[in-house]
């Protein structure tokens, strides 16, 4: 298929100022033989997206947002839109984390019209989907995911400004992960469903794996069917972890 995979850093609520040192080390392992396998890309908070921009720039290491609002401009005092992130210097945003989804209850709706405005600013939408360790019990992780799917994509959407990421809940941060053939199961069923709802692009929208991704299970996640990637939390806070994940690709 040909599909460049992507490795992502979600920095969560996690980075001060100092923490803009770690783009050199990630930059200094990012060489030319591992930059024509991947893309790489660090999310940041929104404080240090313009510098962390700035510091990157002709690493080849993109930059995107974790959240925005659906609005271009406006009174939602504490938000940042997709154009504020564009005009700082990132590419992408992630929405529809699932510490988003709790934590500030955006529903499938909200997520999509956060999708529309990343696109309408000219940015990849990172969409996450990922289902919580009671419907994985109950049986229920493809209906979820897959509503979760139809629900948040964007319209207008191809292969060129969408990502999904499928990030288990119950795997975020707890050192859990499904087992490979999980994966498959789930990424196999969503390039189905992103076929059905985008035509032959579907085919070659990145599907990224999030939750728990580590050096040491990167290599046999990376190497699922329909696995295009990871979004990595804690591990890509530092150069030598997250360069160890993406050196599943070397
Ligand atoms: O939520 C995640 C990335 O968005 C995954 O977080 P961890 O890699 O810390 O489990």
């Amino acid at each position: 298929m040909g599909m460049k995979p992507l490795v992502a850093g979600n920095w969560k609520m996690n980075g001060l100022t100092a923490a803009l040192a770690e783009i050199d080390r990630m930059a200094a392992g990012f060489d030319a033989a591992l930059a024509g396998r991947i893309d790489l890309m660090v999310c940041p908070p929104a404080t240090l997206l313009a510098a962390l921009a700035a510091r990157a720039t002709g690493t080849g290491i993109a930059v995107g947002g974790q959240d925005c609002h659906a609005a271009a401009s406006g009174a939602h005092t504490g938000d940042i839109a997709a154009e504020m992130i564009a005009d700082a210097g990132g590419t992408a945003v992630i929405v529809g984390h699932s510490e988003r989804r709790s934590d500030h209850g955006e529903t499938d709706a909200v997520v999509k019209a956060k999708a529309e405005a990343a696109l309408r600013a000219g940015l990849t939408a990172i969409v996450c989907i990922g289902e919580t360790r009671a419907e994985r019990e109950a049986g229920r992780t493809l209906e979820v995911v897959g509503g979760q799917l139809a629900g948040s994509l964007p319209d207008g959407a191809h292969a060129g400004n969408l990502v999904v990421a499928y990030e288990p809940v119950w795997a975020i941060g707890t050192g859990l992960t499904p087992t490979p053939a999980d994966v498959a199961e789930v990424h196999g069923f969503l390039r189905g469903r992103l076929v059905a709802l985008l035509g032959a692009e579907g085919s070659n929208v990145r599907i990224l794996y999030g939750g728990s991704v580590k050096p040491s299970n990167a290599a046999e996640l990376m190497a699922v069917p329909d696995v295009n990637g990871a979004l990595v939390g804690g591990a890509s806070l530092k150069a030598a972890d997250f360069l160890g994940i993406a050196a599943a690709y070397r």
